[in-house]
């Protein structure tokens, strides 16, 4: 498999094969037709990462890995996958690193952050230890390319001024406002982060109670669904997306949401009585009239006892990155559940890979 081509003229074809493969996928657990959202066909990755290839001689290259040869670099000129201003920076700053020893040694990778309200991030990783000298060059090269620049090596993670950068878009009329912090999972496609965005909100429009959301990241879906529901309830285990997420409550102007750091199986373990969580301490679930349960997790999808979890919810929105583990889940559901509506999200262009959201809803008596 050799690195995708990103032709534009490609991409409806492309994009209609997964939509196809997903609707062959889905059609016995009784989805027809999705609602497809498509990318931009260009310049639609906010995060994009390379490793950085010596060449000898001061000269350094981004490069990347095909799948089936991970020895041979494929040195790039540009990454037209990558935001416009990613784009726009990678010239600039290989060429700074060329100039530059101090930041040129042993520099081994480089990590952009893009955002649509146009901020942008660069993370330096180096096989070597970052010291004073360092600092002082990044500073001069953070000023000059007007961005935030982050070392990092084993162990060590130099913040210049800030390692997060505020998105700000609006979804529904609303401005919405999110801090990323660097190395947290956000979006990568944020046009189509709107889309998913969008889509949840309609899914739930007029239900109303109370929401439980697990995996929710920095907040992206619950600050753009919390008005829709009267308390919600979100849980997330890393601790720096928790930070960020309560970031976001206030930045967001947002008093109906707790947030907890508790992981899926933790959570269902609380719900189903377990043991007691000191951090839930401030949490009576019994004052809770869910609704509604919203998941969005990683790859390997729900674990049996957040499939177990759901099974108790009349309504299930799932947002998932692997129509694999998302197909399992619902078909594990199946005897409870029907699928109320489906649709994809072409988060990766070019990729076989095809996010999607489905809406579960309770099977009535005689249903
Ligand atoms: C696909 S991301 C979605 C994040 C968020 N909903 C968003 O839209 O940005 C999955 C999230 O699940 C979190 N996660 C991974 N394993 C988890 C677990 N066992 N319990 C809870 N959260 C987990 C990750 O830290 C990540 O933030």
């Amino acid at each position: 498999m050799s690195l995708p081509r990103f032709d534009p003229a490609d991409y409806p074809v492309q994009l209609a094969e997964k939509v196809a493969r997903f609707a062959g996928d889905f059609a016995p657990l009784g989805v027809s037709a999705p609602e497809v959202f498509a990318s931009e066909p260009l310049h639609y990755r906010l995060r994009a990462e390379f490793r950085m290839w010596h060449h000898g001689d001061g000269l350094v290259d981004y490069a990347m890995f095909a799948a089936d040869d991970p020895k041979t670099p494929v040195l790039l000129e540009d990454f037209p996958a990558a935001a416009a201003p990613i784009c726009a920076l990678m010239p600039r700053l290989r060429d700074a690193l060329r100039a530059d020893d101090v930041l040129r040694r042993k520099i081994f990778q480089v990590e952009f952050l893009a955002t649509l309200s146009g901020e942008l991030m660069v993370s330096l990783v180096y096989h070597r230890a970052l010291d004073e000298a360092w600092a002082a060059a990044a500073r001069v090269l953070a000023e000059r390319l007007g961005v935030q620049v982050i070392g990092r090596s084993r162990k060590q993670k130099i913040v210049l001024d800030r390692d997060w950068l505020l998105e700000e878009f609006d979804v529904d009329g609303r401005r919405l406002r999110y801090q990323q912090i660097e190395g947290s999972f956000t979006q990568p496609n944020g046009g189509v982060n709107r889309q998913m965005l969008g889509w949840a909100r309609r899914q739930v429009m007029g239900v109303g109670g109370d929401l439980l959301e697990l995996y929710c990241g920095n907040g992206n879906f619950t600050m753009a669904l919390a008005p829709l529901f009267e308390h919600v309830l979100a849980t997330e285990v890393s601790k720096s997306s928790v930070r960020a997420a309560h970031y976001n409550l206030e930045a967001n102007g947002i008093d109906n949401i707790t947030m907890v750091r508790m992981s899926s199986d933790e959570i269902s373990d609380a719900f189903a009585g377990g043991r007691e969580y000191r951090r839930m301490k401030d949490v009576d679930l019994a004052n809770y009239r869910f609704s509604t349960l919203f998941v969005d997790p990683p790859r390997s999808g729900l674990d049996d006892a957040t499939v177990k979890l759901a099974r108790g919810f009349d309504r299930i929105l799932y947002i998932s990155c692997n129509p694999v583990t998302l197909r399992d889940n619902v078909a594990a559901l199946a005897d409870t559940h029907d699928i109320a509506a489906a649709a994809v999200f072409d988060q990766f262009p070019y990729t076989h890979h095809l996010e999607a959201g489905l809406l579960l809803t309770r099977r009535t008596a005689g249903g």
